[in-house]
């Protein structure tokens, strides 16, 4: 039998590992060497710094992060040391998606511009942007990508570089990965000089990780001018972040654009997977046996409604940006900034992402039916056609 000690965060962790031997939850910010002496497989999340500090002369033959994000791993070091590895490439990436299209729905109802009306740069074309990308086109949304690595390998034309899409767009989204060297190195993407080339009035969405992003910049930006619309998800030092930055912008919450339960589901069936195979041990359990728990699964439209007005419903009604802003709030005064962001990621409520919900048309007017599929809802269509 084999000793796995896994994240506490992690869901379904007995169900898809019990049957591999014994399973021991742990915190995972606090996760030490000594708690892994005897350990075979280590699960973790992005919270978990995995190293030599934590792995050197344990018995740990495998390693599995449930995200999509890898910059808390020393892969090389894994690598050198021939301990399997596997992440969850693109298993919560529709739920960042929904994150960005709540921010941007609320974006342009409280500014009364049409949705259609901003051009939206994405940086970091990945398996988050590029669905991004893919969304807000079906809902015909301009965009306007920046992915030097991609372009580089694909000899893309059609992408821009970054100071160019900070000049042309009205919305800027970042979706890169941490990386510190190498050819296109992100930490501090947004630095002093673009964050003072962003223009008056435009929004800017962060959900990558917080490191690319320079706090202090953005904050002297802030204060200086309240000329920006700004949602955070991801911060520097995380859990202990700046709560200057907090209340200078206008949507903050704590890490938590990925966190549907459809996403977290899928991460745990992916490095599942991963060490079966690592071990050349059959996949027992499969994601599809085991059902997310839910509580809204259907809308209906009993008639015809302005398609706008309809998707912000839906979207609401699934996912509301505003709800994790406020619990954010509501924990940070309970409990402080660093437990409460942490707190409130434990004890996240149920979410599921936009194509779970079924949405039911009776009336099935063109431009009503296309924008509740293009945002990426389940669309019924019942009784009577029109
Ligand atoms: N806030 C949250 O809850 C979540 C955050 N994330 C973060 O989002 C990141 C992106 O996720 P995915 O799209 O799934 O990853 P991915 O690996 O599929 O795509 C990342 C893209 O960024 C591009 N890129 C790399 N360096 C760049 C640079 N200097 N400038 C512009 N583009 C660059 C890559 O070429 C790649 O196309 C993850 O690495 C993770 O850190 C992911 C999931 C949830
Ligand atoms: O997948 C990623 O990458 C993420 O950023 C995660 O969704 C964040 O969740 P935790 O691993 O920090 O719980």
């Amino acid at each position: 039998m084999m000793r796995i000690v896994a994240d506490e965060n992690i869901p379904l962790i007995d169900e898809f590992f019990g049957d591999h031997g014994e399973v021991i939850r742990l915190p995972g910010r606090s996760m030490t060497r000594d708690q892994l002496l005897d350990a075979d497989v280590l699960l973790v999340r992005s919270v978990t710094r995995v190293d030599a500090t934590l792995l050197a002369g344990t018995r740990v033959k495998f390693v599995g992060t449930a995200t999509i994000g890898v910059d808390h791993v020393d892969v090389d070091w894994l690598h050198e040391q021939g301990i399997g590895f596997a992440s969850a490439p693109g298993s919560n990436a529709e739920s960042v998606v929904d994150y960005v299209l709540s921010g941007l729905l609320l974006m342009s109802e409280q500014d009364g511009e049409a949705l259609t009306g901003r051009t939206v740069g994405i940086v970091g074309a990945g398996n988050v942007g590029s669905r991004l990308q893919a969304r807000l086109e079906a809902l015909d949304i301009p965009c306007l990508i920046c992915d030097p690595p991609r372009a580089d390998a694909e000899e893309r034309e059609d992408f821009v570089d970054l100071d160019t899409l900070i000049e042309r767009t009205d919305v800027l989204c970042l979706h890169t990965p941490l990386v510190r060297d190498g050819a296109h190195p992100t930490h501090h993407l947004l630095d002093e000089r673009r964050i003072a080339a962003l223009r008056s009035g435009q929004i800017l969405i962060s959900a990558g990780r917080g490191e690319c992003v320079d706090t202090g910049a953005l904050c002297r930006r802030l204060e200086a001018h309240r000329d920006l619309r700004v949602i955070l998800d991801v911060w520097e030092g995380e859990p202990t972040i700046d709560e200057a930055l907090y209340r200078l912008v206008d949507i903050a919450t704590p890490h938590v654009a990925g966190y549907s339960v459809d996403g977290k589901m899928a991460g745990t069936d992916m490095i599942h997977q991963a060490m079966s195979r690592h071990f050349g041990l059959p996949v027992r359990k499969r994601l599809g046996q085991l059902k997310p728990e839910s509580w809204l699964r259907r809308i209906t439209l009993t008639g015809w409604a302005p398609p706008l007005e309809a998707l912000m419903l839906c979207a609401r009604a699934c996912y509301d940006i505003r709800r994790d802003a406020m619990l954010l709030e509501r924990y940070r005064r309970h409990y402080g900034m660093a437990e409460g962001f942490d707190r409130m990621r434990r004890e996240y409520p149920l979410r599921r992402e936009f194509s779970t919900l079924r949405v039911s048309l009776k009336h099935n007017a063109g431009e009503l039916r296309d924008i509740i599929v293009s945002a990426g809802f389940s669309l019924r269509l019942a009784g009577k056609q029109g």
